[in-house]
Parts: structure tokens; C-alpha cells; sequence
């Protein structure tokens, strides 16, 4: 197994280590434009090996001819919002980065399994699927494993219990649009309404759609990047292990909940073989609409984008 990350800045680089340290792969490549960031990163990564006892090969690189036969790309490349921005003003500069990575990614590597990390996630998602010419099971974006995290760990705080045993289900686009459905959050089997007062319950809802931004404005200069990379070697584990875990994603739906050809947060099996399966739960009207509406916003955000894609 050979994974790539490409963009060894924060999300990347911390990414890079779980992943050594799980020795999910033999080899691991670290890329980035900037000459001398992922080779000192990815030897200083190496050589905790011995202290971290894992025997992964990480190697650091500004050519994508080291990424040669990469089985998945995880693509973190991108600029990072900064307080008081959306994660949308990122769309125009990071399109151009993404699309120009999985160009060059898709010159070395003739299937890979893409994990889309760059935000705005749906969209970068779709840009990368368009650009690669992959099957969609193979292009899929990291961000409801993330905001379920936080949905997860608001829930554990208030009720003062393990994490471990709260199981949170948030849909949608990675936007303050995102859907946290309130009726397949649980913990231990039980629903949260039964054990949370309803007005406290839309307190931690809003908290989580806004999360990422709560992080922005205590870091000033970028965004999160713990959370986030634990949640794509979730996802990475899967593929790898073959685990079949059913994990919110951003895949391209094709008539599920009404949406077609957009990528949104849904539930999916991951497996060797990318996304196995897209299910379709049953909402409440309610939350149904919010899901559509959120998909016409990442919709209306790649009609922005001029392509073409080659
Ligand atoms: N999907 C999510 O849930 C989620 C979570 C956290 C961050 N993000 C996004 O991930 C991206 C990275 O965040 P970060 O905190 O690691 O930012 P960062 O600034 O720390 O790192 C980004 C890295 O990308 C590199 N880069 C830029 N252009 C490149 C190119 N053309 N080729 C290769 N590398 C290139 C930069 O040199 C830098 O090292 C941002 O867009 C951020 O918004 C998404
Ligand atoms: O909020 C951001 O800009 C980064 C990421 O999408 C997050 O949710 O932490």
C-alpha cells in the first residue's frame, strides 16, 4: 500500500504521522510546493519510528514523480480560511490548486483512490472527480466523519460521558448549511432528545455547524487540523483495511434524497473499493429540505466554476 498526501502544511503534515504511526501504509509520500517543508517533515516524521515503533517509509517531495503508483492521494492542498471568512472565499484559489494537483496526481498514479480534504470541501470534491476522470466510488471528500466528531464531543461534554458511546449522524454540505440530524444522534442507543432539553439540543446543533469557524477565530492564522486529520485516517482505515465503515462522506449522489450529481455529506460503506455503498435514510420532511437546500448551495457553487476540466 502507497499513500500520498499532498500538502505537508498542517492538515497534511499531521495526517502524514497518524498515518505512519497506524502503518496503514509501507510507503508514504508527503508533497508540497514548498521546497525543503515535506522532506524535513516527513525525516523528522521517519525518524520517530524507532521511539513510535512503526517501520512505515515516509519520504518528502516537491516532484509528483515520487508519487508514482499511489493507491490513495489524500489532497489537502490549499489555503486555509482565516476569521471573519467563509470557507466559499476559498473556492476560486483553491479550484485552481486542486484542479492542478489531481492533474498532475492522475500523470503518475492510474487509479488511485482520492480522499479531497481543500475547502470548500464539496466542491474541491467535485473538482478533483471532474479533473481525475475517476469512477465517483473513488473521489470522495473528508468532512461529515469531522462534523460528527464535533457534534459527538459537544454531546459527550454536556451529558459528561464517554465519547466513545456517542454516535452522531450530520449530513450535507461542510457548510453552515450542514444538516446534524437531531433523530439518529445517540448515545448508547438512546436518542439525544430523551436526554437533553430540545432548546439545548439546537444550542450544540449550532455549535457544530459552526465549528470549524469557533477554531478559526481562537487560531487567527488557519484552521483546524487534530480533528480534521483524525477524521481522514478514519476514513483512510477503512479503504485500507477493507473495514466497510459506515461514515458520512461527500460523494456524488446520483438520485438519492432527491439530489442528483452533486457531491454532499452522506452515509457510505468505505471499503478496498472507495465508496460500496450509499445509503439512503430516512428523513424527517424537515431535514430533508435542509439537505436539498444545502446541495443547491454546493450546486450553485461549482456552476461558478468555469471549466474546462483536462
Ligand atoms: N474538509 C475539512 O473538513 C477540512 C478540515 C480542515 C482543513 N481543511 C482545508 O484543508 C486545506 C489545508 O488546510 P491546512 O490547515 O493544512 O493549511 P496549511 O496552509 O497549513 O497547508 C496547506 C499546504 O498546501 C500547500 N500547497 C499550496 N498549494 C499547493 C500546490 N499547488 N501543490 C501542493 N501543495 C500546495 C501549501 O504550501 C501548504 O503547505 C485548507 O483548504 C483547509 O480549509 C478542510
Ligand atoms: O473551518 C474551516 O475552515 C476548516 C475546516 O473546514 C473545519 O471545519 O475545521
Amino acid at each position: 500500500m502507497k499513500i500520498t498526501v499532498i500538502g505537508a502544511g498542517n492538515v497534511g503534515a499531521t495526517t502524514a504521522f497518524r498515518l505512519a504511526e497506524k502503518q496503514l501504509a509501507r510507503e508514504l509520500v508527503l508533497l508540497d510546493v514548498v521546497e525543503g517543508i515535506p522532506q524535513g517533515k516527513a525525516l523528522d516524521m521517519y525518524e520517530s519510528g524507532p521511539v513510535g515503533l512503526f517501520d512505515t517509509k515516509v519520504t518528502g517531495s516537491n516532484d509528483y514523480a515520487d508519487t508514482a503508483n499511489s493507491d490513495i492521494v489524500v489532497i489537502t492542498a490549499g489555503l486555509p480560511r482565516k476569521p471573519g471568512m467563509s470557507r466559499e472565499d476559498l473556492l476560486m484559489m483553491n479550484a485552481g490548486i486542486v484542479r492542478e494537483v489531481t492533474r498532475r496526481i492522475m500523470e503518475h498514479s492510474k487509479n488511485p483512490i482520492i480522499v479531497v480534504v481543500s475547502n470548500p470541501l464539496d466542491i474541491m470534491t467535485f473538482v478533483a472527480w471532474k479533473q481525475s476522470g475517476l469512477p465517483k466510488e473513488r473521489v470522495i471528500g473528508m468532512a461529515g466523519v469531522l462534523d460528527s466528531a464535533r457534534f459527538r464531543s459537544f454531546i459527550a461534554m454536556e451529558l459528561g460521558v464517554s465519547m466513545q458511546d456517542v454516535t452522531a449522524c450530520v449530513l450535507g454540505g461542510h457548510g453552515d448549511a450542514m444538516v446534524p440530524v437531531v433523530k439518529y444522534t445517540t448515545v448508547a442507543g438512546i436518542p439525544i432528545a430523551d436526554l437533553i432539553p430540545a432548546d439545548r439540543i439546537a444550542e450544540l446543533v449550532e455549535r457544530t455547524r459552526t465549528g470549524g469557524a469557533e477554531i478559526v477565530n481562537y487560531l487567527k492564522q488557519g484552521s483546524a487540523f487534530y480533528a480534521p486529520a483524525a477524521s481522514v485516517v478514519e476514513m483512510v482505515e477503512s479503504i485500507v483495511l477493507d473495514r466497510k465503515r459506515v461514515l458520512t462522506c461527500a460523494v456524488s449522489l446520483d438520485g438519492e434524497y432527491g439530489i442528483d450529481g452533486t457531491f454532499v455529506g452522506v452515509p457510505v460503506k468505505l471499503g478496498k473499493n472507495g465508496v460500496e455503498q450509499v445509503y439512503e435514510i430516512k428523513l424527517d420532511q424537515s431535514d430533508l429540505d435542509l439537505l436539498q437546500k444545502s446541495a443547491v448551495i454546493v450546486d450553485d457553487n461549482c456552476k461558478m466554476l468555469e471549466a474546462p476540466f483536462t
